[in-house]
C-alpha cells in the first residue's frame, strides 16, 4: 500500500488542511493507459452565468458515475455517464489499496496553462456528509493553491503526473482550493473521485441524454469556477 508523504508548510498540524499526499501513486504505464483512454472522453466546456453574462468554463470536464449519481457542479446539472474501463479500474484501486470508496469521478481537462479553476470548496449537498475526495493528476505539473476561509492565508503545492491528493473531511468546510493559470505549460488532466448520495437529483437514466443542463436560477451567477 502507498504511504502518504508529510507536507511541510512550516506550520503546526492543527493549522494544516487535512490532506494526504501520495506522490507517484500511478506508475508510468497506468498513467499512459489512462491518458490514452481520456483521449476518447466526451469532454465539454459548458457555459455558466456569472453576473448575468454567459461564459464557457476555462477548462473541459466530464462526469462518470453510478446510476442515480447526477451532480450539480459549477451551477450545472451534470448527468452521470457510465464508467469507462480504466477510470473504473482506478476507482477499484483506490478502494482496494486505501479503503477509499467513491461512486463518481469528475475529470477536468486543462488544455494549456490558460485553463484554470477558481477558488472553491467541494461542498455540494449531494456529496455524502463526511466523505473525502481523491484527486489524481496526469500530464503537466501545476500549482494547487489552498486558501483558509477564515484567515485568507494561502498554501500551495505542485501536483505532478501520477500524484494522488486525498482531501479529507472536514477540509472543504475550512479551506478553498483552486488551480491558477500558469503560462507555458501543456495539457493536464485531473480526476476527482467523489461519493454522492444516489438519487439526490431524482432517477438517472444512462444513455444519450448526457451533458449538462442549467440548474435552477437561484444558484447561477455566484460561482466563478
Ligand atoms: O484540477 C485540480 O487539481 C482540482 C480540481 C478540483 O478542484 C475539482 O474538480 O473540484
Ligand atoms: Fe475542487
Amino acid at each position: 500500500m502507498s504511504k502518504g508523504v508529510q507536507l511541510d508548510f512550516g506550520l503546526g498540524d492543527a493549522e494544516l488542511p487535512p490532506m494526504t499526499y501520495i506522490p507517484g501513486f500511478l506508475d508510468q504505464a497506468r498513467q499512459d493507459a489512462l491518458w490514452a483512454e481520456a483521449g476518447r472522453y466526451p469532454f465539454e466546456s459548458p457555459s455558466i452565468r456569472v453576473y448575468g453574462k454567459w461564459h464557457p468554463i476555462p477548462r473541459q470536464q466530464v462526469w462518470f458515475a453510478d446510476p442515480g449519481c447526477d451532480y450539480v457542479y459549477s451551477s450545472l446539472l451534470v448527468k452521470a455517464l457510465p464508467w469507462p474501463p480504466l477510470a473504473a479500474r482506478l476507482r477499484a484501486k483506490l478502494e482496494r489499496e486505501l479503503g477509499f470508496v467513491s461512486n463518481g469521478v469528475l475529470v477536468n481537462r486543462y488544455r494549456s496553462g490558460e485553463d484554470a479553476m477558481g477558488f472553491h470548496s467541494d461542498d455540494e449537498p449531494e456529496l455524502v456528509p463526511g466523505s473525502d475526495i481523491a484527486s489524481i493528476t496526469l500530464g503537466a505539473s501545476r500549482e494547487f493553491v489552498l486558501k483558509d476561509k477564515l484567515t485568507g492565508r494561502r498554501l500551495s503545492l505542485v501536483l505532478n503526473s501520477g500524484d494522488l491528493l486525498l482531501m479529507h473531511h472536514p477540509m472543504q468546510q475550512h479551506w478553498q482550493h483552486g488551480l491558477p493559470r500558469c503560462k507555458g505549460v501543456g495539457e493536464r488532466l485531473n480526476f476527482t473521485f467523489r461519493l454522492l448520495t444516489p438519487g439526490f437529483h431524482g432517477t438517472a437514466i444512462h444513455g444519450t441524454a448526457s451533458g449538462s443542463a442549467e440548474r435552477p436560477a437561484k444558484l447561477t451567477g455566484k460561482i466563478d469556477r
